[in-house]
């Protein structure tokens, strides 16, 4: 499966967001999109996946030209940058909502396995964001969205999250942004810069440079 898109143009009011996009992600591989605050990436996740009408847009599924709302279709799963979760409900609950065993979970994530009765807001922001990845992850679909996963998580669980996006992403196409780019660059494929209402495919960390999303002391690190 290929899933394309283009042709999209995105005003706020009197601001141009996105009028240059054209990004490509295929099945078995991830798709990393970085870029400034504000360049547009969750706008660009949120028009994918159908939550955000722009004036234009085109997305093609395998060549084929999708109006409809993709979320519609139940084959796409967005992880939004703010809390997805409801703060009054149990998590053995969601997670039988969800349909994802909380065994296997908590054998990952061993601290976890006494917020089995608690409810969402019980826990961290943090902790709530562990459980949101996971559950988006571990949910059988064929294109995930994850804006900004690593960014409220310990770098252990960082680790595990890319671990768990490499392994699962055979059969799906997987779409992220994050500010921790080299993350982002250590699992993606391809790779995208989002700058002035354009995308640009990334080749290497002095694309970056050159196109100012890092400074060059940071290329150095
Ligand atoms: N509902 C809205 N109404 C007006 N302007 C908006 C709205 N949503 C987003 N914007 C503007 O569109 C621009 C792009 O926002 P978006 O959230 O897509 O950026 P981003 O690249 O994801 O930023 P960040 O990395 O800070 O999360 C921002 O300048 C923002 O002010």
């Amino acid at each position: 499966m290929i899933l394309e898109i283009d042709n999209i143009e995105l005003n706020f009011g009197p601001r141009k967001i996105l009028f240059g996009i054209y990004l490509k992600a295929k099945e078995g591989e991830v798709t990393g999109i970085l870029g400034r605050n504000g360049c547009g990436k969750t706008s660009l996740l949120k028009i994918i996946f159908g939550s955000l009408k722009p004036k234009y847009k085109s997305i093609r599924i395998d060549g084929k030209n999708r109006k409809d709302r993709l979320f519609l279709s139940n084959s796409i799963a967005y992880l939004p940058q703010h809390q997805l979760l409801p703060n009054n409900i149990k998590i053995e609950k969601i997670f039988s909502l969800f349909n994802v065993d909380w065994n296997r979970f908590t054998e990952i994530f061993k601290s976890f396995k006494v917020y089995e009765k608690y409810k969402v807001f019980e826990l961290s922001s943090g902790e709530i964001r562990i459980l949101e990845t996971y559950l988006i992850l571990n949910r059988d679909f064929k294109i995930i969205l994850l804006d900004e996963p690593f960014s409220f998580i310990a770098p252990i669980y960082v680790d595990i999250f890319k671990d768990m996006i490499l392994s699962k992403k055979k059969n799906r196409i997987t779409i992220i942004t994050d500010h921790f780019y080299n993350d982002v660059m250590n699992i993606a494929n391809t790779l995208y810069l989002l700058k002035n209402g354009h995308s640009k495919l990334i080749n290497n960390i002095d694309d970056l440079v050159n196109d100012g999303y890092l400074s060059s002391s940071s290329q150095q690190k």
